[in-house]
């Protein structure tokens, strides 16, 4: 699939000019190396853009009038079969049209009897709203059962969950006595005595312990839902807390599993979470975006890295971009040289508490800090509209007992760059190579994904910025704004 985007071009194509491919034959040569070696704020749609200071070629509906690409449709939500409230509620956020999986999973998810659901599409094409409507669309909101738990949402974090409360509180406005409760790790003493709310959404861990503890009563649940259900499934921990919740609920509640990535074998392990159910699901050479530029940059060394993010800092921004390491302690220590040297930055990382991680999150959701130095806690999920840029300071990589494996974690690559390049906008990412065993890694995640991470050659920062801004400025030049 080729990474080259109408929108790039449309600013000239100068991108393509400057960037130059990888050599796979000879690694070396191309790379020189050393051998040493994140506010529960709902997601807005697309209302939230500012007027694009050039011209722009590509909408939103012309993209949503391509068979081939992911938010292409047919219907419209009307068509759906949506209750009149719940459409409001869409036509708020600026939702115009279906996107491809909004389409195809909706009739499969509403039809009754309820259905289980395995489904897949592209990182930022719609998945959260896909799952939300089935579940405001199976609720009961009379007096008796709006404080029973009808629906169990349940995310990898905190941050995606307080994420999805927001979709749900914005998705539902017009229906009255909606009730949504959060389940999430709270600060010291803080958690209510009483989950009385027709939608949880919550943690695994948090949400068994408030079923055990009598805090939720499960036995009203009609639909419980994994999002980025291949890492729930999988991830050390968070599984057994999955099947230990899902052992605690009704048997024949409706299970519905989405992810951008289901790799082979947590896919066959999802048919037996969710046993007879429908599936929509794609290759893994049809995942990445169109609108994600993929480049990398050659660092000859670590600190080589780090410098390169500080020339970088310019760009950072121009709109919002997320760095991400591979370890807390890096993201501490790169927070802490940037910061000493001027520069603002933020980092949030599993090491960072309850509230602490919520404030974080909230300013870069606002603006308010633009640039967040972060781990895999949050590579997945989070939607935040205006991240332009994704760096991969380290490009994630496998884990094996606790040890480092050199082999890529493609599920990771693609989540992680997916914080950008929403639902039709345009962004960058780039990766940092710093060894042999980088370049490998990215080269294997070029063949794995069969698309073409440019090299970026930073002989010239005053034109890399250029072209770079370029392309993340056409960003706001995106879907929403000129529909
Ligand atoms: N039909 C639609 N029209 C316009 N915008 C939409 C539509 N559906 C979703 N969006 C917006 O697209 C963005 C991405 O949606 P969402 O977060 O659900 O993606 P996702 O598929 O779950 O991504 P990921 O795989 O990264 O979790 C959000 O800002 C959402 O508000």
């Amino acid at each position: 699939m080729s990474t080259e985007t109408p929108e790039a071009s449309s600013v000239g194509g100068s991108l393509a000019d400057r960037v130059t491919k990888p050599d796979d034959t000879n690694p070396a040569d191309a790379t020189p190396v050393n051998n040493g070696d994140g506010a529960s704020g709902p997601a807005q749609g697309s209302v939230d853009l500012e007027e694009p200071d050039y011209t722009v070629e590509v909408k939103l509906s012309d993209l949503q009038a391509d068979p081939n690409n992911p938010l292409f449709s047919i219907k419209t939500f009307e068509d759906l079969g949506l209750d009149a409230r719940i459409l409001k509620g869409l036509s708020t956020m600026n939702f115009r049209k279906p996107s491809k999986v909004q389409e195809r999973a909706l009739p499969l998810l509403m039809s009754n009897p309820p259905k289980n659901l395995v489904g897949q599409s592209q990182s930022g094409t719609g998945k959260t709203a896909a799952f939300v409507l089935n579940v405001l669309s199976r609720l009961d909101l009379s007096d008796q059962m709006r404080v029973m738990p009808q629906a169990l949402i349940l995310a990898p974090t905190r941050e995606l969950a307080r994420q999805i409360v927001g979709v749900v509180q914005i998705m539902g406005q017009f229906l009255d006595g909606l009730t949504i409760g959060t389940a999430v790790p709270a600060d010291s003493n803080a958690r209510p005595s009483k989950m009385e709310a027709a939608v949880v959404v919550g943690t695994p861990g948090t949400v068994q312990d408030m079923i055990k503890k009598r805090i939720m009563n499960p036995s009203a649940l009609k639909v419980l839902v994994l999002d980025e259900a291949d890492n729930m499934l999988d991830q050390q921990g968070l599984g057994d807390q999955c099947i230990r919740a899902k052992a605690m609920i009704p048997r024949d509640v409706q299970i519905v599993l989405f992810s951008a990535t289901f790799p082979a074998h947590v896919y066959r392990y999802a048919g037996k979470f969710a046993p007879g159910a429908n599936e929509i699901t794609l290759q893994h050479e049809e995942l990445t975006v169109e609108g994600i530029k993929q480049l990398y940059m050659d660092c000859a060394s670590e600190e080589e890295k780090y410098q390169n993010l500080v020339q970088l800092y310019g760009l950072l921004t121009v709109g919002s971009s997320i760095i991400f390491v591979r370890t807390r302690h890096s993201a501490a220590e790169i927070e802490r040289r940037m910061v000493a040297e001027g520069h603002t930055v933020a980092s949030l990382t599993g090491g960072v508490e309850g509230s602490q991680r919520d404030a974080i999150i909230d300013s870069f959701r606002s603006g308010d800090a633009k640039v967040l130095i972060t781990t895999n806690v949050l590579a997945r999920g989070i939607d935040v509209s205006t991240v332009s840029l994704v760096v991969n300071y380290d490009i994630p990589e496998e884990y094996s007992s606790g040890h480092r494996t050199h082999t890529p974690d493609f599920q990771t690559y693609l989540h992680r760059i997916g914080r950008t390049g929403r639902f039709g906008r345009i962004g960058v990412a780039i990766s940092f190579v710093s060894n042999r065993d980088e370049w490998e890694m990215l080269r294997k995640i070029q063949a794995h994904f069969n698309c073409t991470i440019d090299r970026i050659d930073t002989s010239d920062w005053d034109e890399v910025e250029e072209i770079i801004k370029k392309t993340i400025k056409n960003t706001r030049a995106q879907a929403g704004f000129n529909q």
